[in-house]
C-alpha cells in the first residue's frame, strides 16, 4: 500500500480511484440527460465492460485500483461518517420535514452498502419509504422524481477531488448536478481507515475548482483551466493555499473556452511525458496563461504570456514539446469531442487512450508514446476519457523510474 503523493502527471502511477458505473447511470433519460451532463443514454452493462477492461489495463501495469464504491462503504463503517452521509442525501428544503425525517431514519436503519447506494445512484419518489400520515411532497411529485438525485457522474473521479503533492483538496464542483459528488469524496478523505492521515488542500474555500482543470505540469508546477467550471477566484484561492503549504511555486491560470467540449484544461491537452502533452490543435498557438508565484506573502501576477512558453519557463526547460498530431481540422475536431487529448499517463510515454481516436493515437506512437487502447463508446457518453475517469492518489517520483507493485 503506497502512500498518497502526486507530484506531476506522468510520474509511474501506483494507486489510482475509479468508479465503476453502475445503477446511477441507469436513471438516464432522454429528458434528464441534459441537466445530468450526459450526451447519451449509456446502455449500462456495456459501460460497465468498457470500466472493467480499463481498471485491468491500469492492474496489468501494476497499478492498484481503489474503486469508489468500496472506499465509500468502507468509510461508513464509522458512526460519524454514516451520520454525515445522511445529512448530504437528504435535502429538506426538497423533501419538506415530514418525507425528510422519514428518509433520515430509513437510512440510519440500512446496512454500509445501502446508504452508499443511495448516496451514488439516488432515491425516487416511488422508492421511498413507506410512511404514516399524509405528505402533500409525496402527493404532488411524480413517481419517477427524484427524491435523492444520482450522480452519474461520479463516474469522473478526476473532477471532484485532487491530490497535490501529499494533500488532497476537494473541489467545489460547479454545476448543480455534482455538487453532492463533493460531499462523498469528503467522507472517503475523512473517515476511509486508508487516508486517516491525509492533509487537506484548499481547505473550506468553495469558489469553484474542479480537478479536471488541475494539471500538475511537473514538481511545483500547476496549470489550473479557467473557463466554464472553474473560475478565476477558484483558480486564486487553489493557488494561495498551494502557496501557503509550499505545494507550489508557479501556477499558471489558463483561459479555455466556456464550451461544452472543452469544459475542463484537460479536454484539450494531457502530459504524455515528462515534457509533453497532447494537445488540441486548435488551440495550441492560442491558449495563454497568466503566471501567479507567491511574492512577500501576496500573489504576484505576470502575463498572460503564450501558455507552452510560460509552462517550459515554470518547469525550467526549454520546450515543452507538443505532440504533433498534423490533424486537418474536421478529424481534430470528431477527436477532442471524443476525448482523444484526454490521455493517463501510467508512467512517463505511456498512456491510456480511448481507441476509438485512431488517428490521435497513430500520432502519439509516431512520437514514441505508447498508446494502451480502451474501448469507450459507451463510457464516453459522459464526455470524458482516460483522464477524467480516473483520480491519481500515488503517483512515484519523475527521477525514480521503478514501477510499484501493488
Ligand atoms: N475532467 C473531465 N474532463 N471530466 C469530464 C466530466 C464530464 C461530465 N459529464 C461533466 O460534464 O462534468
Amino acid at each position: 500500500m503506497t502512500r498518497p503523493h502526486v507530484q506531476s502527471e506522468v510520474g509511474p502511477l501506483n494507486s489510482v480511484v475509479l468508479h465503476r458505473p453502475g445503477s446511477e447511470l441507469k436513471r438516464l433519460t432522454p429528458r434528464n440527460n441534459d441537466q445530468l451532463l450526459f450526451d447519451a443514454i449509456p446502455w449500462v452493462d456495456r459501460a460497465q465492460e468498457e470500466h472493467d477492461a480499463f481498471a485491468e489495463v491500469l492492474r496489468g501495469r501494476g497499478v492498484e485500483v481503489l474503486l469508489l464504491r468500496d472506499l465509500l462503504t468502507e468509510a461508513l463503517a464509522d458512526a460519524r461518517a454514516r451520520a454525515a452521509a445522511v445529512h448530504t442525501g437528504v435535502d429538506e428544503l426538497k423533501l419538506g420535514a415530514d418525507v425528510a425525517d422519514t428518509l433520515r431514519s430509513h437510512l440510519s436503519g440500512v446496512t454500509d452498502a445501502t446508504l452508499a447506494e443511495v448516496l451514488i445512484g439516488g432515491m425516487t419518489f416511488e422508492e421511498l419509504p413507506e410512511a404514516e400520515g399524509r405528505s402533500l411532497v409525496r402527493r404532488m411529485h411524480r413517481p419517477h422524481d427524484f427524491a435523492v438525485e444520482p450522480l452519474p457522474n461520479l463516474l469522473f473521479t478526476r473532477d471532484s477531488s485532487v491530490w497535490i503533492g501529499d494533500r488532497v483538496a476537494i473541489a467545489a464542483l460547479a454545476m448543480p448536478a455534482r455538487r453532492r459528488e463533493s460531499a462523498i469524496t469528503d467522507l472517503i478523505y475523512a473517515y476511509h481507515p486508508r487516508f486517516s492521515h491525509a492533509a487537506r488542500a484548499y481547505g473550506a474555500h468553495s469558489a469553484p475548482v474542479e480537478g479536471g482543470d488541475v494539471l500538475l505540469l511537473a514538481p511545483g508546477v500547476v496549470a489550473i483551466g479557467v473557463g466554464e467550471r472553474t473560475t478565476p477566484a477558484g483558480a486564486e484561492s487553489l493557488a494561495r493555499s498551494m502557496f501557503a503549504d509550499d505545494l507550489a511555486h508557479t501556477v499558471l491560470a489558463v483561459p479555455i473556452e466556456q464550451a461544452r467540449a472543452s469544459m475542463h484544461l484537460d479536454t484539450v491537452c494531457t502530459m504524455v511525458d515528462r515534457d509533453a502533452v497532447v494537445m488540441y490543435p486548435a488551440v495550441q498557438h492560442s491558449l495563454t496563461a497568466y503566471a501567479l508565484r507567491p511574492k512577500d506573502g501576496e500573489l504576484d501576477v505576470s502575463g498572460p504570456a503564450p501558455f507552452l512558453d510560460a509552462a517550459a519557463e515554470a518547469m525550467g526547460i526549454d520546450r515543452l514539446r507538443v505532440i504533433d498530431t498534423g490533424l486537418d481540422p474536421v478529424t481534430a475536431e470528431r477527436e477532442q469531442w471524443e476525448d482523444g487529448n484526454n490521455t493517463l499517463a501510467v508512467a512517463p510515454g505511456a498512456v491510456v487512450a480511448y481507441e476509438r481516436n485512431a488517428e490521435t493515437n497513430a500520432r502519439l506512437e509516431d512520437a514514441g508514446i505508447e498508446v494502451l487502447r480502451i474501448s469507450g463508446s459507451e463510457l464516453g457518453s459522459g464526455r470524458g476519457g482516460p483522464r477524467c475517469m480516473s483520480c491519481p492518489i500515488s503517483r512515484a517520483p519523475l527521477g525514480d523510474t521503478r514501477i510499484a507493485s501493488t
